[in-house]
């Protein structure tokens, strides 16, 4: 057995264990990696960078079919043998060379393999058993949940992996779900030409202001994809080149290939939590500054926790975890009250989130409905983006709809939903209103430059009433 030592593990080198490493080391602290697949992780190479390079050629071919003049010069198809080659640059043929170049010059330290927890500050990586001084971090993401629907597994399903990474569109597509990963990818695919039928028990993008999943429903239907809403899959099977889906409606749906977009599942099947008392296959619960309680060397970061399934909030997470480890192993003051620097408040009640479908959904914050449920006393305040000057010269006949969740008793924005052409990029704006809770009245000076489509920051104000 080889044996070394370290301040910190980090258990997964996806793009939350590279910050939580990041930070320990910037704060002074030795730290080593432990990864069994590829140092990046998901994002990098199965998730967001693939599925956006996906998404975008559609994205801007659309856009310029939405401008005449630019329209009559747009007149082609996608090229989707040169769309899937773009996308494999982004995940650089599934090479993490790169990254661990970015690893070495970090002075973090690699270890290659499956790791598991095999005591108090102890993991073990085949022949190489690992110690750490202060804390062991498990940043292992998640795997796409496939649910026991009959026939479903033996069918062969696609999941994220396979929709993100595949060498060519298929003629047909089945997809089962009606998330952010199922209404991305029929947006990606219906695009490829590839016959998109999609299979939702509910509404589109639950959890999310209602409209947003009623306009991705109409656009995808508009780009020719089949949407079947408040439709379950009964049971699955592969027929010779086909696979067959029985509903819950009694229709029958056949395609290539299938794509299960059904949620997430942690990775903490095996990575010893029986050693340390916790429960194997289950997500980690944390505190703010992302520690296990009961464990004080123990932290779990990123989708393992379960807090906000999102890259950037992972990271976010990364950020507090490495130094508040780095502060509580130096002895140094800890920031752990609301918004400190050692906690990741926002997790509560401020997520950003787009979906890049198109129209795209931007949001962050609280839903009308979240914040209802948590009793706050709210006004919703909802404009239709296409009336904003900036956006009727942005995109021809520009449909969209806007809405800010206003807690009446603080006159703070809770929450803002965006849905339409490019608001990916408003959403930041609304981000810093959530979390600075900058006052209704203090908004009115942050006046939106002429004409752009941030004039519906103006549009939400006006429509609420003047101080
Ligand atoms: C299709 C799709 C698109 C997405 N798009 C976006 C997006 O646009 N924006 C966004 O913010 N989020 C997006 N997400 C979510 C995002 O991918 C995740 O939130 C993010 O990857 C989580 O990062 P992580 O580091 O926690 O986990 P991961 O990226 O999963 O990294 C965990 C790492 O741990 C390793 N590992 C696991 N177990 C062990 C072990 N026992 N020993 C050693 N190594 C181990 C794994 O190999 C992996 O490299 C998307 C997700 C999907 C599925
Ligand atoms: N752009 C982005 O930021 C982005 C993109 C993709 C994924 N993600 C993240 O990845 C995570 C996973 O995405 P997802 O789309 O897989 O999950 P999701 O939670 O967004 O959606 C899951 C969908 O599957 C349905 N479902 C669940 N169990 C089912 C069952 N047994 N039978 C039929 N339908 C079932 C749900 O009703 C829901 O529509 C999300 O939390 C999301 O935040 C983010």
């Amino acid at each position: 057995m080889d044996r070394a030592e370290y301040d910190v593990i980090v258990l997964g080198a996806g793009a939350v264990g590279e910050n939580v490493a990041d930070r320990a080391v910037q704060g002074g602290l030795s730290a080593v990696l432990v990864e069994s697949e590829l140092v990046g992780g998901e994002c990098s190479y199965w998730a967001c960078m693939p599925s956006k390079a996906l998404l975008r050629p559609g994205h801007v071919l659309r856009a310029a079919r939405q401008v005449q003049g630019a329209a009559q010069a747009a007149t082609g198809d996608l090229d989707v043998a040169a769309v899937l080659k773009r996308r494999d640059s982004f995940t650089s043929d599934w090479s993490d060379d790169g990254q661990v170049g970015w690893v070495e010059s970090a002075g973090i330290g690699l270890v290659r393999g499956h790791g598991r927890i095999t005591g108090e500050k102890e993991v073990t990586v085949g022949e190489t058993v690992l110690t750490a001084r202060h804390a062991v971090v498990v940043a292992t993401g998640s795997d796409a949940l496939v649910p026991d629907i009959p026939g479903l597994r033996d069918a062969r399903p696609w999941t994220s992996r396979e929709a993100t990474s595949a060498k060519a569109a298929p003629a047909s597509l089945a997809i089962i779900g009606g998330g952010v990963v199922a209404t991305e990818m029929a947006t990606a695919y219906a695009s490829f030409g590839t016959a998109v039928t999609l299979v939702s028990r509910s509404a589109l993008l639950g959890g999310m202001e209602p409209f947003a999943g009623e306009a991705v429903a109409k656009a995808l239907r508009e780009l020719g994809a089949t949407v079947l809403l408040d439709t379950s899959p009964t049971s699955v099977r592969r027929d010779g080149d086909d696979v067959v889906i029985e509903t819950s409606a009694g229709t029958t749906v056949t395609a290539a290939e299938v794509l299960v977009a059904t949620g997430r599942t942690p990775r903490t099947g095996d990575i010893g939590l029986d050693t340390v008392g916790l429960a194997s296959g289950r997500w980690l619960e944390v505190d703010d500054t992302m520690r296990v309680p009961g464990v004080d060397w123990l932290y779990a970061v990123g989708d393992v926790n379960h807090r906000a399934l999102l890259t950037h909030q992972g990271k976010y997470q990364a950020r507090a975890a490495g130094d508040v480890i780095a502060a509580r192993a130096q002895g140094r003051p800890v920031a752990d009250g609301a918004w400190g620097t050692h906690v990741a408040t926002a997790d509560h009640e401020a997520v950003p989130q787009v979906t890049f479908t198109d129209p795209e959904v931007a949001s962050v914050g609280l839903t009308a409905a979240a914040a209802e449920a948590k009793g706050y006393e709210i006004r919703v305040v909802d404009y239709e983006i296409g009336n904003v000057a900036g956006a009727s010269v942005h995109a021809d006949g520009y449909a969209g709809t806007a809405r800010m969740v206003v807690d009446e008793k603080r006159r703070v924005v809770l929450g803002v939903t965006f849905v339409g052409q490019d608001v990916s990029e408003l959403l930041q704006a609304a981000t810093v209103a959530v979390v600075g809770e900058v006052p209704i009245d203090r908004l009115w000076h942050a006046v939106p430059a002429y004409p752009t489509i941030n004039e519906i920051w103006l549009r939400l104000l006006e429509t609420y009433g003047r101080p």
